[in-house]
Order: C-alpha cells, then sequence, then structure tokens
C-alpha cells in the first residue's frame, strides 16, 4: 500500500523504531534502570517526564522457547487474537484495513482508578526485516504501532482522554538445528523479543499512579502475551 497517504509515516517511523529497538539497554543512552525480571525476560524503563506528564519509555527483553518471530508478530498484529492477550483492552474497532500488513486500529482501555478512561487511535504495521548481519538464520519481524489523528475519532471529545503510544516490537528467531541432521522441532527454536514502548497519557494522571500501573501491567502484559503464542502454536506445523 505504498500508494497510501500514511505511507512515507510508517516507512520513516519504522526504520527509526527498530534501529533504536536494536540497540541495547546499554547502548541507547545511560539512564535504563531495570524494573522487572521474571526468568528470561527483563524490563527496564526511563523515567521520563513531558510537560509534567509521565511517558516512561519502556524496554522489554525476553527469549522464549518453542515459537519464531512471525509467529510472535502475527498474533500481536492480528486483531482476531487481541481479546485473548490485552487484558486491559475495553473495545477494539478496526478502522480501516489498509493493506494485509498494515491496520489502522481505534481502543479504548480499561478505566484504571484514580486516572480517566484512555483510549488510542493508531496504524499497526508488520514487516519481514532482512537480517543486516547478513548471517544465514531466519530474518527478524516486528511491528511498530503509532497513533495518528483520525477525524472520525477526535481526540477527547467523549469521556476518554487520548493517549499517544509508539510501540515497537522486534523479534529474532533462533534455530538450533540437531545434531543428527533430522528436521527442525520445537524443541530447536527460540524468539529473542525486544518490546519497546513510550505512551504519553495525553491527560493529567498522577506519576505515582501511572508508574504503579506500568510496573504492573507491562510484565503481566508481555508473559501473558507470550504464553498465549506458545499455546497457539505448540500443535502447529512451525511458521518462520
Ligand atoms: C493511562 C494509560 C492507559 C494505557 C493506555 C494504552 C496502553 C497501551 C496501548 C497499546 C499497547 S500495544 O502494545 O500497542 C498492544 C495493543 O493493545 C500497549 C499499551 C496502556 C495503558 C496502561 C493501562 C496500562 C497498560 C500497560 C501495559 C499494557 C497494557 N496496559
Amino acid at each position: 500500500a505504498s500508494s497510501h497517504p500514511l505511507w512515507p509515516d510508517i516507512e520513516r517511523k519504522v526504520a527509526s523504531q527498530v534501529s533504536m529497538a536494536k540497540l541495547g539497554v546499554g547502548e541507547c543512552g545511560a539512564g535504563w534502570q531495570l524494573f522487572a525480571e521474571d526468568g528470561e525476560m527483563k524490563m527496564y524503563r526511563r523515567e521520563e517526564e513531558v510537560d509534567g506528564l509521565v511517558v516512561d519509555p519502556l524496554k522489554a527483553v525476553h527469549v522464549v522457547k518453542g515459537i519464531t518471530g512471525f509467529e510472535v508478530c502475527h498474533h500481536f498484529f492480528s486483531p482476531q487474537y487481541r481479546y485473548d492477550w490485552e487484558t486491559t483492552l475495553e473495545h477494539m474497532v478496526v478502522v480501516e484495513t489498509i493493506s494485509e500488513d498494515t491496520i489502522l486500529f481505534q481502543q479504548t482501555h480499561k478505566r484504571i482508578w484514580p486516572a480517566s478512561q484512555r483510549d488510542a487511535v493508531f496504524w499497526s504495521h508488520m514487516r519481514r526485516l532482512p537480517d543486516d548481519q547478513d548471517r544465514e538464520g531466519p530474518d527478524l519481524w516486528t511491528v511498530v504501532n503509532q497513533s495518528t489523528e483520525l477525524p472520525q475519532y477526535p481526540a477527547n471529545t467523549g469521556k476518554c482522554v487520548r493517549v499517544y503510544l509508539t510501540v515497537c516490537l522486534l523479534c529474532q528467531t533462533l534455530v538450533n538445528p540437531p545434531k543428527n541432521g533430522g528436521p527442525v522441532t520445537r524443541d530447536d527454536i527460540s524468539c529473542k523479543i525486544t518490546y519497546c514502548s513510550v505512551v504519553n497519557p495525553g491527560g493529567w494522571a498522577p506519576a505515582s499512579v501511572l508508574r504503579a500501573v506500568y510496573k504492573r501491567e507491562y510484565p503481566k502484559f508481555l508473559k501473558r502475551f507470550t504464553a498465549y503464542v506458545m499455546s497457539k502454536t505448540k500443535d502447529k506445523p512451525i511458521r518462520f
């Protein structure tokens, strides 16, 4: 859908988000603090405020056995699975399917007391990326979600405060071929996941409340989402 008016924005945002996601937490500037750890999952955040609003960037890294980067991105991108794993979601509208890899969403998230309810309007784009190290391994897959303005969903007109988000899910499949030269099974694959997000809450919400919500919700979200992908794929042929 290179003809769509959003296309130049999508190209630019995907390139910048992927290059930032590839940077380790040590590299992309100081200030990343580890705030949650669970097995292979490590979650970092930077404490940042814009106009007095908490917009703490978040970067999570995780390695999950038995699934591929395509399968992780496919289940994150595709609307038909979202109510199964996104527990804070109250309502999701597919506003426009721009192409098979680009969709416009409007979502309302459940209210988190005492903050008022939030909604988000964003484009979502899924793409395979050539592996720049040119190793023989499978390619990288990414999904980028970026807030955008839509005239049919004006911000802050109803009960919800509009959030502004940028999210990048970057996945690398790792294959460890069996010694006996047999076929690759799910025991021989794993997926390195990098999840980056910046959510500007839009309207004022107490910093302490937002930080507590993020501290609780993000680890829960990534654990639940990856467990969901494992459950949906475990008896199915591997899709790279
Ligand atoms: C005051 C801010 C409320 C709030 C608005 C929005 C979001 C949010 C929206 C989208 C995405 S996603 O990764 O694009 C997956 C598609 O849904 C993640 C998070 C999170 C919160 C807060 C509720 C918290 C939260 C944090 C992490 C995951 C889910 N929810």
